[in-house]
């Protein structure tokens, strides 16, 4: 389900900030060469995590889900001088392509990217994050919140894509399927959670916005 009409869509992207030249070539390359391209997080998305990270100036981000770095690239724009983000994905397959991007980005130095199971790696961290965006697995969501909130600093937020799930959290006719059920779950949990002010943001397929108070 499309949330937007086109022409709205059209209009918006018209009048947001342009993708940089490397991000742009990385939604084409995308598109062109990798499987599931609606995975990546595309322009005016993209714009919305550079300002969340621009007005924030996080010195730790968190990602979990890299797929081809479209995100992370955004993400990584606002670090401070000593900034990093590390960015966690467990298909080993887009590895090269990923770090080519990342290798011709001003943040090379800045990004972290692991290879790697992120339920099995993110207890091992021992950073505290500013910014975290869950963009992984639906089957993990909630357990991936339970295992960055004691993480995040106070005032640090976490971010969530997909919790519309195409519309499905509210479908009633159908015979609701495994990843529509957790979603549900997660959203209902961070919701309910008093350790955060939420915001659920009907921007593309849907952002939890969690600020941890
Ligand atoms: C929706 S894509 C991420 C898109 C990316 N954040 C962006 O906006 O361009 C989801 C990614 O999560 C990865 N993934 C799935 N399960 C994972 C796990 N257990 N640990 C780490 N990564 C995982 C997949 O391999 C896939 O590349």
């Amino acid at each position: 389900m499309e949330f937007l009409s086109e022409a709205i869509e059209g209009y918006s992207q018209a009048h947001t900030s342009p993708e940089s030249t490397l991000l742009a070539l990385l939604n084409r390359e995308t598109h062109a060469k990798v499987l599931q391209p609606r995975m990546l997080s595309g322009h005016v998305q993209g714009r919305l995590l550079a300002l969340f990270s621009t007005m924030m100036r996080p010195r730790r981000v968190l990602e979990i889900g890299t797929y081809t770095g479209y995100s992370a690239l955004c993400l990584a724009e606002g670090l401070t001088e000593d900034g990093l983000l590390i960015t966690i994905d467990v298909n080993e397959e887009l590895e090269d392509f990923t770090r080519s991007f990342f290798d011709k980005s001003p943040y090379k130095n800045k990004i972290d990217y692991r290879i790697a199971n992120a339920v099995e790696l993110i207890p091992t961290l021992p950073d505290t994050f500013d910014l975290v965006f869950i963009d992984a697995d639906k089957l993990n969501y909630a357990l991936y919140y339970d295992l960055v909130i004691d993480k995040v600093r106070p005032g640090g937020v976490i971010i969530a894509d997909n919790v519309l799930w195409s519309g499905k959290v509210v479908q009633t006719d159908k015979k609701i399927d495994k990843d529509t059920q957790n979603l549900l779950d997660f959203n209902q949990k961070v919701h309910n959670d008093p350790r955060v002010s939420n915001l659920l943001l009907p921007i593309r397929d849907g952002l939890m916005i969690a600020y941890k108070n």
